[in-house]
């Protein structure tokens, strides 16, 4: 039986504390798709996440991923095909790289603080190296945490979410803080995974990269203003009226710049 490789929210209301963040969205994010979400401070993005992975309660619509809804899938199953990076999510100073890839497993859970969750495979072990040879963090794999840059601990973060081998990779700002340089470079390490078929779902506030996405969604107000391809989306009257900026948009070899003019 064939299922639609999507992650996909239907007519999505959303409250965030009193205001109602998230109206209306329906979208629909493909496996194997670098999708990016964008839109002003206050848009609704995180919300929409985090709303899609049943970590706020809804207040109307529907979420579906492949094909079955959200809340029919088990929440161990569930947890293996959505892998989530928050945004504020910090990192257990004190552990060593190479533990906090680990827990991206799972396996070590510990229930009613007896027993783990489940022992520590062969295939564990193997993800975490893959994890870690993909996001180049094996260099660096007995330090602690502390011990890294900011761009060095995201890729560490990156690794932990890649361990678990997820179909969607759910990431909120994943180029947060991070120089040009390292941002590339974790656009670079989120290209390879949709590579390998996985729906990479971003939040960006950078428009110039979000411009490498496949897919584009841009929140205005809490609802959709516009979806399709960066070149789609990307137009001077659709920036001008989310963020209220002037762009001129220029192609640069494959791809779109957008430079203020103001
Ligand atoms: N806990 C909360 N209580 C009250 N209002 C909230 C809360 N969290 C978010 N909001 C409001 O909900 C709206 C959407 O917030 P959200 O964080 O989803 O936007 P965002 O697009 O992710 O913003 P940013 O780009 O600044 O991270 C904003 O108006 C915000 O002020």
């Amino acid at each position: 039986m064939s299922f639609p490789a999507t992650f996909a929210a239907q007519g999505l209301n959303v409250y965030a504390g009193d205001v109602h963040a998230v109206q209306d969205v329906s979208v629909s994010f493909a496996a194997g798709q670098l999708s990016a979400v964008i839109g002003p401070n206050g848009a609704g993005k995180s919300t929409l996440l985090r709303g899609m992975l049943g970590l706020t309660p809804l207040h109307g619509g529907a979420v579906e991923l492949l094909g079955r809804p959200l809340a029919s899938w088990l929440r161990t199953e569930r947890a293996r095909q959505l892998a989530y990076l928050a945004q504020t999510e910090g990192l257990p100073a004190d552990a060593r790289v190479r533990d906090v890839v680990a827990l991206g497993r799972g396996a070590g859970e510990w229930k009613w603080g007896l027993f783990p969750v489940r022992p520590w495979s062969a295939e564990d072990e193997a993800a975490v190296l893959d994890a870690m040879t993909r996001t180049d963090t094996l260099a660096f794999a007995e330090r602690r945490v502390s011990e890294l840059s900011g761009g060095e601990a995201q890729r560490v973060a990156l690794a932990r979410a890649l361990a678990a081998r997820p179909h969607f990779l759910i990431l909120d700002e994943p180029t947060n803080h991070l120089d040009l340089a390292y941002a590339l470079d974790v656009m670079r390490y989120l290209r390879a995974e949709v590579r390998r078929g996985v729906g990479v779902i971003a939040v960006l506030h950078d428009l110039n990269l979000a411009a490498r996405a496949d897919w584009l969604v841009l929140l205005h107000g809490g609802r959709v203003l516009a979806a399709g391809t960066p070149r789609q989306v990307l137009t001077p009257h659709n920036v001008q009226t989310a963020y209220g900026v002037q762009v001129e948009v220029v192609q640069a070899g494959d791809r779109l710049v957008l430079v203020p003019v103001e």
